[in-house]
């Protein structure tokens, strides 16, 4: 998107010698008037800067009011730039006569984010002889009525991500529902067992919606394949006194999940190191969810530094299942696997809070995955 803007200059002078100080803090960012004051506060340069910042507001879509002009900030060398929040504007900035004339486009990059050193060059771009089975191919026990959501939020993750094939597991009555929500799944009968799908599948997300009494948990948890264990299925395991064998599976609980499945109240400092001793005796994978994500496999770890509170929303960890369901599929390490969905996930969260902000819904984030793909791979 581009923006424009016309300034007056003498309207910004009489502003100016109006409000004094007031209108320059109102304004200008303490760079810019830095910069003023290297100007010696000349009206022309204040009304470049003015017309810049409205045009950043004009190529953001939003305006000024939603957007605080003191945030807006021109910058200088070589050339005028513009930020905003993650968001980098080329700008041009010309005055003639009474008035001063700013054009800014956004650069393509919008909020910023850098993959981390140790998941650069993880993904690869899918070969030009790709065919549906040979790029993903997972299997969904997730969901049920009622929570029809868990369902689609992990599916529809799961296909954004980049899923070549999913199979979902739900009962037969039920499936016009679940055929209706996520029409590109494709479903199996529940009662039939997980059996019949194992060979065909590369891996299994379990547990997103789904009730403590399905008989299919158990035969999933105990399934040796890759698999993400969210929701029901952690529950599940937190009632067990014998865990089965979790080797290759990535575990995903929020705080309160977490503390059930230790069987204590201890505060999130002291999951994170039950979490990483947990992880090392089962070989496994621990994803303790919330702000600043904790992912260990017992030896390595990873602390997320994209998300944000508007990712506070019932759903969101649907999704997250979804996406590193994926990853178990693209990558052989499962940490890097879970450590990769987590950065996507809080990324794509990232984006949606721009548009979003705390209006932001599951399928908003899942709807930004693409764009975080196009960035990192
Ligand atoms: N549309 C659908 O189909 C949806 C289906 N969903 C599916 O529903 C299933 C059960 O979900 P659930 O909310 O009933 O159980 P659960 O998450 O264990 O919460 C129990 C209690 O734990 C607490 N608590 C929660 N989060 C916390 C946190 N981060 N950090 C700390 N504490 C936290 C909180 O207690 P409070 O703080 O309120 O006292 C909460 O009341 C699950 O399978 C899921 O996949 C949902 O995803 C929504 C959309
Ligand atoms: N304040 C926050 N900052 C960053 N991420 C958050 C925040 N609140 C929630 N999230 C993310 O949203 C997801 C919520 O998952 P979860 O609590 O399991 O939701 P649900 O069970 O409703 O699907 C997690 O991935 C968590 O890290």
């Amino acid at each position: 998107m581009i923006g424009i803007d016309l300034c007056q200059i003498q309207r910004l002078e009489r502003i100016y010698k109006k409000h004094g100080d007031r209108f320059i803090n109102w304004v200008f960012s303490p760079r810019e008037q830095a910069y003023l004051r290297k100007r010696k506060m000349a009206p022309r340069t204040m009304a470049g800067l003015f017309a810049a910042k409205e045009a950043m507001a004009k190529a953001l879509g939003r305006g000024i009011g939603p957007v605080a002009l003191r945030d807006l900030e021109v910058g200088h060398g070589p050339g005028p730039w513009g930020a905003w929040k993650g968001y980098r504007f080329d700008l041009s900035i010309s005055h003639e006569g009474d008035y001063a004339l700013a054009v800014a486009r956004i650069q393509e990059s919008g909020p910023s984010f850098s993959l981390p050193e140790f998941l650069q060059g993880q993904l690869k771009k899918r070969e030009l002889n790709a065919h549906k089975g040979s790029v993903g191919k997972l299997a969904l026990l997730a969901g049920r009525r009622g929570m029809v959501g868990a369902f689609v939020y992990a599916a529809k993750a799961l296909y954004r991500s980049g899923a070549g094939m999913v199979f979902g597991l739900v009962d037969s009555e039920d499936q016009p529902v679940f055929t209706l929500a996520a029409p590109e799944v494709v479903l199996r009968d529940r009662k039939s067992g997980l059996a019949p799908l194992l060979d065909q599948v590369d891996a299994l997300v379990l547990g997103p919606g789904l009730g403590l009494e399905d008989p299919a948990l158990a035969e999933g948890l105990s399934a040796p394949i890759k698999k993400v264990v969210d929701a029901g299925g952690l529950t599940y395991l937190s009632g067990l006194d014998q865990l089965p064998d979790l080797r290759g599976a990535v575990l995903t609980p929020h705080e309160a999940e977490a503390q059930r499945l230790f069987h204590c109240q201890a505060p999130r400092q002291d999951l994170m190191t039950l979490a990483k001793d947990f992880a090392r005796d089962k070989n496994c994978v621990f994803v303790l969810k919330g702000p600043g994500t904790y992912v260990t496999d017992g030896h390595r770890d990873y602390v997320n530094s994209t998300g944000n509170p508007s990712m506070a929303v019932a759903g969101m960890g649907d999704c997250l299942s979804g996406i590193i369901g994926y990853y178990l599929t693209a990558l052989e390490d499962p940490f890097l696997a879970a450590s990769m969905g987590v950065f996507v996930h809080g990324a794509a969260g990232d984006l949606a809070n721009e548009k979003y902000g705390q209006s932001l819904m599951p399928l908003d984030v899942i709807e930004e995955i693409p764009q975080v793909l196009k960035k990192i791979l």
